[in-house]
């Protein structure tokens, strides 16, 4: 079985009325069900929520009530948590209608950072794949404060295919692709040839939210997790059918290399708020840095620890100009973690199994 998450973003499912564009929602709704009849199992993330929302309280009334709430972000609030009820009835008619079964999932961003809340949605949305049922996923608009929501739905879905070790990433937009200075999509990301600052211009469509900038380091971050990612445009005729074939469309980010389960979570676990830090001296670093050797960090390389932490939480690991080398899950909390730096002989602070470096 392969597995493969597919983010769709706003502006392809809702027009700026709020109205569903039912003819793509079912045309995608298809070509899902035709992968899950493939053998693929299929995670979707779907955005549109505050859209559709708006859709829903248009009439006169609905507008006017709306109207009267004052906080934009409660606003935004209610037209998430009423749009999310027809954004789910219409990918469950659509997707119904061809036996298979959906459920909602509604994430934050703190259920990535907490190891317990991860390995328990890891479990469920496991088990709803070995079910056979598409879990359709969104950002839970309802209870995310603003400083720990998802830049976007494209980092929820960069994070969930991390975390169930995925296939394919498909980001889904309302563009052909990554467009290059010509207009064009470019077919095949380059590390080595394509600059992030000289490709894109800023902005986002009318209802997006993060904007090429961060699909583009979304995907890179993907690829170098072994995930194999393609921006497309969501409307485009049987999509996710010609990115399955390997057919050229959009824009492909090759997967680079192969990641055990844990460190993708410490790779997700590292794009979210870290609270400690360790500076470690030069040897150390340069230890971390040879990728021919799979060494720990030990107690004795750490020069200063920073911040306040719990043993097993995911602290990042700098040099002494301030770089940062990685992250890792550490076995002391932090007073440990300072009685113990600079000291020869003691068990490592970050275990190999559970340490992330950075390219
Ligand atoms: N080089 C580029 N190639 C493609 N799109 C770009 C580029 N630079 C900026 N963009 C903008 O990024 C938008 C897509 O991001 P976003 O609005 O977040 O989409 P979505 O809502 O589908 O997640 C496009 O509509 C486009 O305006
Ligand atoms: N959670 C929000 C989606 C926010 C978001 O990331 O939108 P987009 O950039 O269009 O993928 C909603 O459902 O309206």
């Amino acid at each position: 079985m392969k597995r493969a998450v597919i983010k769709v973003g706003s502006q392809v499912l809702c027009g700026s009325d709020g109205e569903l564009n039912v003819k793509v929602l079912a045309g995608l709704a298809a070509q899902i069900a035709d992968l899950a009849a493939a053998d693929w199992q299929i995670v979707l993330v779907s955005s549109g929520a505050v859209a559709a929302g708006a859709g829903v309280l248009r009439t006169e009334s609905g507008a006017r009530r709306l109207g009267s709430i004052g906080d934009p972000v409660t606003r935004k609030q209610v037209l998430a948590a009423t749009g999310q009820v027809r954004l789910m009835e219409t990918w469950g008619r659509f997707l119904g209608e061809r036996n298979v079964a959906v459920a909602q999932v509604l994430a934050t961003r703190s259920d990535f950072q907490t190891r317990r809340h991860y390995l328990n949605m890891r479990a469920c949305i496991e088990a709803l794949l070995q079910a056979g049922v598409v879990p359709v996923v969104n950002e839970n608009d309802v209870v995310a404060v603003t400083e720990l929501m998802f830049t976007d739905n494209d980092e929820l879905a960069g994070l969930l295919s991390a975390m169930l070790n995925a296939d394919l990433l498909c980001l889904l937009s309302t563009v052909p692709g990554v467009l290059a200075g010509d207009g064009q999509p470019i077919a095949t990301w380059d590390e080595q040839r394509h600059q992030l600052e000289e490709l894109v211009v800023e902005g986002t469509s009318t209802l997006g939210r993060g904007g090429m900038h961060s699909k583009i380091s979304i995907a890179r971050k993907a690829a170098g997790l072994g995930i194999d990612v393609v921006i497309a445009d969501g409307a485009a005729q049987d999509v996710l059918r010609n990115i399955v074939r390997g057919d050229d469309l959009g824009t492909r980010f090759a997967s680079r290399r192969d990641t055990s389960p844990a460190k993708r979570w410490l790779a997700t676990a590292a794009q979210s708020t870290t609270t400690g830090s360790v500076v470690v001296n030069d040897g150390a670093a340069a230890v971390l840095r040879d990728r021919n050797r799979l060494a720990s960090l030990l107690p004795v390389g750490v020069e200063t620890v920073s911040g306040t932490f719990e043993k097993g939480d995911v602290i990042e690991i700098r040099d002494t100009q301030g770089s940062v080398l990685g992250c890792g899950r550490t076995r002391y909390g932090h007073e440990k973690a300072r009685e113990l730096q600079g000291q020869r002989g003691q068990k490592a602070l970050i275990h190999y199994d559970y340490l992330y470096l950075s390219d």
